[in-house]
């Protein structure tokens, strides 16, 4: 016979009784984890581990629950047992609401302290001095390409990436009022102006466009101003009560933006091969006909794949360019190794920016 809707409750509440025990069982084990690796000095968060954790799971998983939910809560729980072993401070482009602290949260899950930052300089300064042991910064954006400072940022610093996080990136219209009439001005980052152009041309022509240091500080200048508008998230538009005037206004409905994930190497190494991995590599070729032709070479030859090829002006005064490469793999392949090897005796100038696991 069918359990009525009390009954069922009854045994729900008896599973979370025993789902909680099961979880601080799990939390004490992390803590003894966290002893150790105190004892050792050695780093708490370990990428491969937490990858290899959900994927057995994703694995072993008979349902009715998906894949992706298990995912997200062993990122949650993962994410708890680490701040019991030790609080993991996040830098990120701040303040509170703006796209970089979601993705640090994606990647990281909820438990973390968080360091919000006026600029992406200073997320740098903030993980290179040691206020925080992570920095989240975007490096790519599907619709508006590259972030050009976080490149410039990555090509100069002693910081690696270890980790890549993608968001999907909906941009709303923020307002006092709940309707776009009247907006003298529409605040944002240039880059989510820009992803908003033609909505803008078509719906506010007349408005003026004002670029501000970000999203969520667009959203709190609108919040003072009857006239104004931001684009910015809907987390942005709860933190500094607005309402949506206008509902994913971004031209690129799959606009998606890339974060790389960077620290010190002596936080954390290079992670080890997870099997999906890529390593990020900035490199500059002679001045002369067929160089930049020539790098590629070797990666034909060895059989690797090349997800991402950007040039960036180095500066020089000359017509020099620096190339930001993606390739498939990791480096303790024989076939990656060899075409790197071969890629460096190639350039001028030749850095790893990071080894890292791929984001799904
Ligand atoms: O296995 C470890 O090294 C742990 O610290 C445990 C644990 C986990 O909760 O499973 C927590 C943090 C690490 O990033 C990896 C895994």
């Amino acid at each position: 016979m069918a359990r009525d809707l009390s009954q069922l409750r009854v045994e729900i509440d008896t599973v979370d009784r025993e789902l909680l025990k099961l979880l601080n069982q799990r939390a004490t084990l992390a803590n003894e984890v966290g002893d150790i690796k105190r004892a050792e000095g050695s780093t708490v968060f370990r990428p491969e581990r937490e990858a290899q954790v959900i994927n057995g799971l994703q694995q072993a998983n008979p349902g009715p629950l998906k894949g992706q939910n298990v995912a997200t809560i062993w990122r949650e729980i993962m994410s708890a047992c680490r701040a019991l072993e030790a609080p993991q401070r996040v830098a990120y482009l701040g303040p509170a609401g703006t796209f970089s602290e979601q993705a640090a949260v994606q990647f990281f899950g909820s438990s973390i302290e968080h360091v919000p930052c006026v600029s992406l300089d200073e997320v740098f300064q903030a993980a290179t001095a040691g206020t925080a042991d992570f920095g989240v910064v975007p490096v790519e954006n599907n619709s508006e390409g590259v972030v050009t400072r976080s490149l410039d940022l990555l090509l100069q610093s002693p910081l690696h990436i270890i980790g890549e996080t993608s968001l999907l990136v909906r941009h709303h219209l923020l307002r006092r009022a709940a309707t776009i009439d009247g907006v003298e001005a529409v605040l944002a980052h240039p880059q989510a102006l820009a992803q908003c152009q033609n909505w803008l041309n078509k719906h506010l022509p007349d408005a003026e466009r004002r670029a501000v240091a970000s999203n969520a500080e667009g959203a709190r200048l609108a919040g003072e101003h009857p006239d104004w508008a931001a684009i910015a998230s809907e987390r942005a538009g709860s933190a500094f009560g607005l309402h949506i005037a206008a509902h994913a206004i971004q031209d690129d409905p799959f606009n998606r933006t890339r974060f790389a994930v960077i620290c010190l190497p002596q936080v954390l190494e290079a992670p080890q091969a997870s099997g999906r991995d890529c390593v990020s590599l900035v490199v500059s070729v002679p001045n002369r006909p067929g160089a930049v032709h020539d790098i590629l070479v070797p990666l034909k030859q060895h059989g690797v794949s090349m997800t991402r090829f950007e040039s960036r002006p180095a500066r020089s005064g000359q017509w020099e360019y620096y190339f930001f490469i993606d390739v498939e793999g990791h480096p303790s392949q024989p076939h990656v190794a060899a075409a790197l090897a071969d890629l460096r005796s190639l350039c001028a100038f030749y850095k790893v920016l990071g080894t890292y696991p791929v984001a799904d």
